[in-house]
């Protein structure tokens, strides 16, 4: 039906109240859909939604788990608490660390007794955590395994920072995303800010650096220098590098505590050996200090992969044996058969498999060695 086929009084009369409430039923009926449509929409075509929501699901499991659940967060910190780990779960302890006694000492002295026992001097200002640490030195010896033991230690949140994800463009901007690691870091301390391969993120300042990573920077510092403000914020930014020739010298001032975790003495590796072996069914004759002397210029990281492969290979003498036994047993017949005899067992890691695990390393960073470039190691200062 038109419009000009309806009848005049029925255009012309006032609308009665029970028409007047269907209508506006009607237009908040048509505004909530044109609403949430348009809000579906725009979230199906932002590809970064996925993943925030995720990310804040992880948070908020995090946060209850970690016992901070009335806490309100902003959008950015939630994304960032998705890196929160907390320091209950963190499995690695003092003890998982072989051979780094002195920096460990080191570091119960100097950072986590005043995480621990800040009530004892809570007026001081010299009595303070330093607010940055820097771990350096070769990849594999320890660095990150040392932030976290620190954390669980100090009883502190600990964020794991990657460099990318300041920059990464799904989280966000980067200047909110900065603020909100530091406003996290405030609600929810004591908190450790751990920034792995501090060089790639706050890299000696130069020309080349886009604009946005210049800012985001300074803001980063002006941030950190803000946490000197009060006395009672106990948050620290802890950075591990492989390259600290790399990282800014404006950054390194804010990192008056520097540990060098350098490649192992003979007598670590022995030590780190030993640990990595604890609770293998080994051999009398097992002997780590020959292997110790044998592995000039390994890292820890390197010592396990080797204690991995000589664990394997009794695995595998196992399967092989397994595998001629059923062969025998298919070949007689089962009245013979005199049935599995300890078989059953694996044998123990003999220093032959250490020795055929340490020759199988050598030969892969032989490899390695000719197609990557030498990385010397530059003392800090
Ligand atoms: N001192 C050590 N004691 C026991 N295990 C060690 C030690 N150093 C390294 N490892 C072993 O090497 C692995 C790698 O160590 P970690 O990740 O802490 O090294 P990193 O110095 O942080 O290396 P990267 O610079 O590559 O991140 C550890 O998971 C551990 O198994």
């Amino acid at each position: 039906m038109l419009l000009k086929d309806l009848p005049r009084d029925a255009l012309l009369r006032p609308l009665s109240r029970n028409e007047v409430i269907g209508m506006l039923v009607r237009l908040s009926i048509f505004g909530a859909a044109t609403y949430y449509s348009i809000k579906w929409v725009v979230e199906a075509m932002d590809p970064t939604s996925k993943q925030k929501s995720q990310a804040k699901k992880r948070a908020e499991e995090l946060m209850r788990r970690i016992g901070l659940e009335g806490i309100t967060l902003t959008e950015y910190e939630m994304n960032i608490a998705s890196l929160l780990v907390d320091p209950q779960t963190i499995r690695v302890s003092w003890r998982d660390i072989a051979g780094l006694d002195e920096i460990i000492n080191e570091l119960q002295d100097t950072v986590i007794l005043p995480f621990q026992k800040r009530h004892l001097l809570p007026d001081s200002k010299l009595f303070q955590p330093p607010k940055g640490v820097l771990l350096f030195g070769p990849p594999g010896c320890g660095k990150t395994m040392i932030a976290k033991a620190t954390a669980k230690a100090s009883g502190c949140k600990f964020i794991n920072l990657q460099a990318s994800t300041l920059t990464d463009m799904w989280y966000g901007e980067s200047q909110k995303l900065t603020a909100a690691v530091f406003s996290l870091a405030i609600k929810i301390q004591p908190c450790i800010i751990f920034i792995d391969e501090i060089e790639s993120f706050l890299r000696n300042r130069s020309s080349l650096d886009h604009e946005a990573t210049a800012m985001m920077k300074a803001q980063f510092m002006s941030l950190w220098d803000g946490l000197d403000t009060t006395l009672t914020t106990q948050v620290m930014v802890m950075g591990a590098t492989n390259r600290p020739q790399d990282v800014d010298p404006a950054i390194l001032r804010r990192m008056p505590a520097t540990f060098h975790v350098g490649l192992p003495n003979a007598k670590q590796r022995e030590d780190i050996l030993r640990l990595i072996l604890a609770g293998e069914n080994l051999s009398n004759a097992i002997n780590l200090r020959e292997i110790a002397e044998k592995t000039n210029g390994y890292s820890g990281s390197d010592l396990r992969e080797l204690c991995r492969d000589a664990a394997m290979y009794r695995v595998r003498d196992f399967v092989r044996k397994e595998q001629i036994r059923q062969i025998a047993q298919q070949l007689q017949s089962y009245e013979e058969e005199e049935g599995p005899v300890n078989e059953d067992r694996l044998r123990p890691v003999t220093q032959l498999d250490l020795l055929f695990g340490l020759d199988k390393m050598k030969e892969s960073k032989q490899a390695t060695a000719a197609i990557l470039p030498v990385v010397a190691e530059v003392p800090l200062d």
